[in-house]
């Protein structure tokens, strides 16, 4: 397995979109460990599947270099690259059976006999496919040939990594999460680079141990689960991870407060001595907005209470802006209460970028 460096990559389709400046990744400089579960995760179109295509091969980068280890890979082809892949959709033998389309990538990369055999008893028994082995692929449901794709992609140890796109889209709900557990055994036991492309919020937090969050053809955050809730570097990331996202609030600094929308809100210290940017936004997730009576607190309009089991979304209006909070199912909200912000859990973005927590 190898690291991967991302060296100052920027991509454009065509030299006609480099002169218009119509960048589908604007500029990457990352790495991605030896050894380390990376989910690839945004909305569509922001450029995750270009990025992979880059790692793999399947694409030239107009500027800048892919290294694997010390290794300058930027212009050899997939197959150089000693990589699996797997994409979206099944890509198999159909004429084989399952037992044989996975011993096939083994074969081609000449492992002994003796090791294929129990290698692919392995896969068949992870992907839940021993009892249909000697079937021929030809039969099967697209959710049984999907589980061939994945497994040979993960049925040889040689490979520098192992880069996945979107590739449970096809699997039905309840098997996903056996899948992803799967995944994340075989990463636990062989410690694979894994790279895994998705724009579901779930899917990646639970496969990966670090998010690639990317936004408009950017790598706006690399971070844990816990570190993007916790710590959003860009407004994108707090409102994208979280279910509601982060409140995002315009607002004004002046003299260590905060105006939004007319209201004046106290701020910790760290936060009231911050520069502000052209827009100026003050975050807080919906977790850490509490409700208090009327007079002690920032007044809102409560506007809808919805209940989702052990919690309640609120939804109010602070002036034009929508705010969430999250409460407790057993706690009441009177049409006439307040909202507070917990101070410690404030953060200030300037120009959409993280400047201040508190
Ligand atoms: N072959 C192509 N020619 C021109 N533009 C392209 C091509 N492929 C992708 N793009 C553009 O590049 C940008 C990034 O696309 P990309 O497919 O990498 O995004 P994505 O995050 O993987 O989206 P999705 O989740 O929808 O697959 C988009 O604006 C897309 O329209």
């Amino acid at each position: 397995m190898a690291r991967i460096r991302l060296d100052h990559i920027r991509h454009a389709y065509s030299p006609e979109l480099a002169k218009a400046n119509n960048y589908a990744l604007r500029e990457v400089d990352t790495a991605f460990e030896d050894g380390g579960a990376y989910a690839l995760l945004g909305p569509s179109g922001c450029g995750k599947t270009t990025l992979l295509n880059i790692i793999s091969g399947l694409l030239t980068p107009s500027e800048g270099h892919v290294r694997f280890d010390d290794r300058d890979v930027t212009m050899l082809t997939p197959e150089a690259r000693n990589i699996a892949q797997v994409f979206q959709f099944p890509v198999i033998y159909d004429t084989m059976t399952v037992r044989e389309n996975l011993g096939f990538p083994l074969k081609n990369r000449k492992v002994p006999k003796a090791e294929i055999g129990p290698r692919v008893d392995d896969m068949l028994r992870r992907i839940g496919l021993a009892a249909k082995a000697d079937r021929k692929a030809r039969g099967l449901t697209a959710d049984e040939k999907q589980k061939i794709s994945l497994g040979r992609g993960l049925v040889r140890s040689d490979v520098n990594a192992i880069l996945f796109d979107e590739p449970l889209t096809v699997i039905d709900p309840h098997m996903k999460w056996q899948l992803r557990s799967e995944l994340k055994q075989l990463h636990r036991e062989f410690q694979m680079t894994m790279v895994y492309v998705t724009h579901d919020q779930t899917e990646a937090l639970t496969f990966a141990d670090k998010v690639v969050v990317m936004y408009a053809g950017e790598v706006v955050q690399i971070g844990t689960p816990e570190e993007l809730f916790e710590r959003p570097q860009h407004t994108f990331v707090g409102y994208f991870i979280g279910s509601p996202g982060m409140n995002v609030l315009p607002c004004k600094l002046d003299g260590g407060e905060a105006t939004i929308s007319g209201e004046r809100i106290k701020l910790p210290a760290a936060i009231g001595r911050a520069k502000s940017g052209k827009t100026t936004e003050l975050g807080i997730r919906p977790e850490f907005v509490s409700l208090v009576p009327r007079g002690q607190g920032i007044p809102v309009k409560v506007e809808k209470v919805e209940d989702i089991g052990s919690e309640k979304i609120v939804r109010a209006r602070l002036g034009e802006h929508r705010v969430s909070a999250i409460l407790h199912e057993d706690q009441s909200v009177p049409a006439d209460a307040d909202i507070a912000f917990a101070e410690e859990r404030l953060n200030l973005y300037a120009d959409s970028w993280l400047v201040a927590r508190a």
